[in-house]
């Protein structure tokens, strides 16, 4: 038997981030278990080619929500990145911290002073990144992470920023520096070789040879191992083969915020009536487990417009052709983007207080998989996602067969105060839609369209077209000691009651911060290492 300190469960943007550190910097000998492969198709290394595998499974495990009441049954689709670099390999690589309050928000609920607030979590965000056009204060330019500002913009785009502007909206030069209000370009995670830069590569990349770090791809865990209320191993299948293995120090799960709850009820912690139900022998009884499940969601307002100034068609016939040679031999053009690259944080109650929505600007037409009768055609898409939504969902087991999805109860839109909130932003966006330059671009709005004008038709359209952001998070969420629906302690990250077992993923976020979620689900990771190796010694 090989001697680990750690066993990590998930290779994803938390996973790889902790692993790096671990073995770089503690010098920890780590094996990273991952249940995806090693390896994914070169688009998907390109900024726009991961728009090819949005709507697949490739590379996605698509989970159906079970059907929510509020949105009339529907059951939408959330999915969760499956392969080595988790999120940050598949996702539309937005760099987005979220606001300072988010963080002190944190630090306040947990009774943690100074840890966990934005002061403290920014050292983590600046120590990973390497930010090619901004830097001090609130930037890092000597970490693994490329960060760099869109490296091409379509006519839509700027459009948009003008008459955002011109709506009343103040010009955000940078989203990242605590306060988001105002129109602006965002960050991605793009290398200066105009390459996505993943967790995988950003840093796990860096400890691959190290023979501290074994990496098993393909390998799907099934359970912790605990005894005598200590995790001492996990065990996993590989090529339908099931295996044991263990670590002295401990099991740090980053499986994400689906997966890592079902991975502890299955292995005997959480609710205990949920388990027995199911014939699972409690080990732990923490009713937390899988609850606060919080996700942003968003609605789309969207518009024909009277020529192409955006992205629709250029993924098809001879525009991908020739979109594709720029991209291979000059490292420029269309493929060099995400897809969206500008966007607006607004509060339709207030003209000055912090945003409580993030309109984004899509040059094309775009909506959800399910959603079916809405043209594809020249246009632009302006989703109105909330940013700190009231509903609440969670995730349950389905059965105690590990290879039966979790059940996933997003609860979008559920708290009438989500829907009021859409509604204002779905009236913002239409207003956006309203100035120059933008008015002058555009066509007519063909979802949900002119005769969708009072709150009640847009309220219905919010029920029929809300979509997940693909942010959830929360399900193992941090709290502080004496809290009986706390999962995680924020000063080691373990899971309270047991010892040996540790969670680092978004899952532990107490509250859903205002950014996408790939930024902070890195730095929480790159802290939680820190705290996790401190608490060893
Ligand atoms: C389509 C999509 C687009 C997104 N766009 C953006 C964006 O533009 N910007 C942004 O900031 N965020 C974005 N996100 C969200 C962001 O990528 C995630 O929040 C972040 O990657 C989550 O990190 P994590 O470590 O919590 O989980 P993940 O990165 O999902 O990692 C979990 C890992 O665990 C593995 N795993 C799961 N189960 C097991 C098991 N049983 N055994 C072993 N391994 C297992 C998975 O394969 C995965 O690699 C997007 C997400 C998706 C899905």
């Amino acid at each position: 038997m090989k001697d680990y300190d750690y066993i990590i469960v998930g290779g994803g943007s938390s996973g790889c981030v902790a692993a790096w550190r671990l073995v770089e910097e503690f010098g920890a000998r780590v094996l990273l278990l991952e249940a995806g492969a090693r390896r994914m198709s070169p688009l998907m290394h390109m900024p726009a080619g991961y728009m090819k595998y949005l709507g697949r499974d490739t590379y996605l495990d698509m989970h159906h929500m079970v059907p929510q009441p509020q949105l009339d049954g529907r059951s939408t689709i959330v999915p969760q990145a499956r392969g080595l670099g988790g999120g940050s390999s598949v996702n539309a690589m937005v760099y987005m911290r979220g606001q300072a309050a988010d963080y002190d928000n944190w630090a306040d609920m947990l009774g943690t002073g100074h840890d966990w607030s934005w002061a403290d979590m920014l050292e983590h965000f600046k120590v990973l990144e390497n930010n090619d056009h901004l830097g001090a204060p609130a930037h890092g330019n000597a970490g693994p992470l490329n960060v760099s500002a869109p490296f091409h913009r379509c006519a839509m785009t700027d459009a948009f920023v003008a008459a955002v502007q011109n709506a009343g909206e103040v010009f955000t030069p940078d989203f990242n520096g605590g306060r988001q209000r105002g129109v602006g370009y965002m960050q991605s995670t793009i290398g200066p070789d105009r390459r996505r830069c993943s967790a995988s590569d950003a840093f796990l990349s860096r400890v691959l040879d190290d023979p501290r770090l074994e990496l098993r791809t393909q390998t799907t865990v099934d359970r912790v191992l605990v005894e005598a209320g200590r995790a001492k191993g996990v065990e996993f299948r590989r090529n339908g083969r099931v295996e044991r293995l263990y670590a002295g120090s401990g099991v740090i799960l980053a499986s994400g915020t689906y997966i890592t709850p079902k991975l502890l009820m299955l292995s005997g912690i959480g609710d205990a009536d949920h388990l027995r139900s199911l014939e699972i022998a409690p080990v732990c009884d923490l009713p937390g487990v899988g609850r606060n499940l919080q996700d942003h969601c968003e609605v789309p307002v969207i518009f024909k417009s009277n020529g192409r100034y955006g992205y629709f068609g250029e993924d098809r016939g001879w525009r991908m052709l020739r979109n594709g040679l720029q991209y291979l031999l000059f490292r420029s053009g269309p493929v060099t983007s995400i897809g969206v690259e500008a966007c607006a944080f607004v509060n339709p109650d207030d003209a000055k207080a912090d945003a409580t929505l993030k309109i984004y600007c899509v040059p094309t037409v775009y909506v959800d998989r399910d959603i079916s009768g809405v043209e594809a055609c020249d246009g632009l898409t302006m989703t109105c996602c909330l940013l700190r939504p009231r509903s609440r969902g969670k995730v349950t087991l389905r059965s105690n067969r590990p290879d039966d999805m979790p059940l996933i109860d997003g609860g979008f839109l559920r708290d009438p105060h989500d829907v009021e909130t859409i509604i204002k932003g779905l009236k913002t966006a239409r207003s956006f839609a309203r100035q120059q330059p933008l008015t002058g671009l555009l066509e007519e709005e063909i979802v949900p369209g002119g005769t969708a004008a009072d709150d009640e038709a847009l309220r219905v359209h919010a029920k029929r077209m809300v979509k997940t952001n693909y942010h959830p998070v929360g399900t193992c969420r941090m709290g502080p000691d004496g809290d009986p629906s706390a999962v995680v302690d924020p000063k080691s990250m373990s899971v309270r009651g047991l010892e040996g077992l540790h969670v680092i993923d978004c899952s532990v976020m107490p509250t859903i911060v205002s950014g996408n979620t790939n930024a902070p689900a890195m730095a929480i990771a790159h802290k939680a290492a820190g705290l996790i190796h401190a608490a060893q010694r």
